[in-house]
């Protein structure tokens, strides 16, 4: 059912993280804004009730690393969970097939009781520092694009967790560790739209609005 447009919430319902599996992949330059951002990340998901085997934590060089790394995750959790990359490549997501909340037979759990399935959303995290030629422009512009096309490819929520900073101050204030403005930490913000964003598409999934 969905809303009554009259009573539409300015702020959507809490969602429930706990059959949610979410897959966190970083870059490493800058490093202490890295770590704080995927700190702020993993709290929001663990509030959300996600159970921290169902947390998945990957890391990639830079930046410019994040969206093949983000598509090759993706799939390859898709095969952990008994699938074939080529059902995912040809959109088994993207029609939604409802997701079972139990171990797909045949799926290889990496971890003992951990539930093997495909992620339901992924956040790309990376921090990009404009130094001072045309490096910066090229890399934002091409990874912003290219997580969008990962996203859209795969049907599975790609959060743009690149910060893309003028100053390492900016930096570290969207990471809650600025030096004279503390600053709010961003990678809470982006837990929490992968949980949202998780659970939308896979009620919208299930065809349930
Ligand atoms: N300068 C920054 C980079 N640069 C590295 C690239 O992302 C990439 O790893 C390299 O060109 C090899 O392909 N990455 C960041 O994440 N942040 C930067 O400020
Ligand atoms: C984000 C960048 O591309 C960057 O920090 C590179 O610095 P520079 O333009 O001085 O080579």
């Amino acid at each position: 059912m969905s809303e009554p447009v009259k009573d539409y919430p300015l702020f959507p319902e809490k969602f429930d993280g706990s059959t949610l599996r979410i897959a966190i992949v970083h870059a490493r330059w800058n490093k202490s804004v890295i770590d704080s951002l995927v700190a702020g990340a993993v709290r929001k998901l663990r509030e959300s009730g996600v159970l921290d085997h169902n947390i998945l934590i990957q890391t990639v060089p830079g930046s410019f690393e994040l969206p093949l790394a983000c598509q090759r995750v993706i799939a390859g959790a898709h095969v952990q969970a008994g699938a074939s990359a080529t059902d995912l490549l040809g959109g088994i997501n993207i029609v939604g097939t409802p997701r079972s909340a139990t171990p797909v037979a045949g799926g290889a759990a990496a971890i003992p009781g951990a539930q093997s399935r495909p992620l339901d959303a992924v956040i790309a995290i990376g921090v990009l520092i404009k130094g001072s030629t045309a490096h910066f422009e090229y890399i934002s512009q091409s990874v912003s694009q290219a997580l969008m096309r990962v996203q859209l490819d795969a049907g599975v929520p790609v959060i743009f967790g690149v910060l893309t900073c003028l100053t390492e101050e900016q930096a570290l204030e969207r990471a809650g560790i600025g030096r004279s403005i503390k600053g709010h930490n961003h990678g809470e913000d982006w837990g929490s739209a992968a949980i949202e964003m998780a659970s939308r598409v896979r009620r919208w999934g299930e065809g349930s609005f």
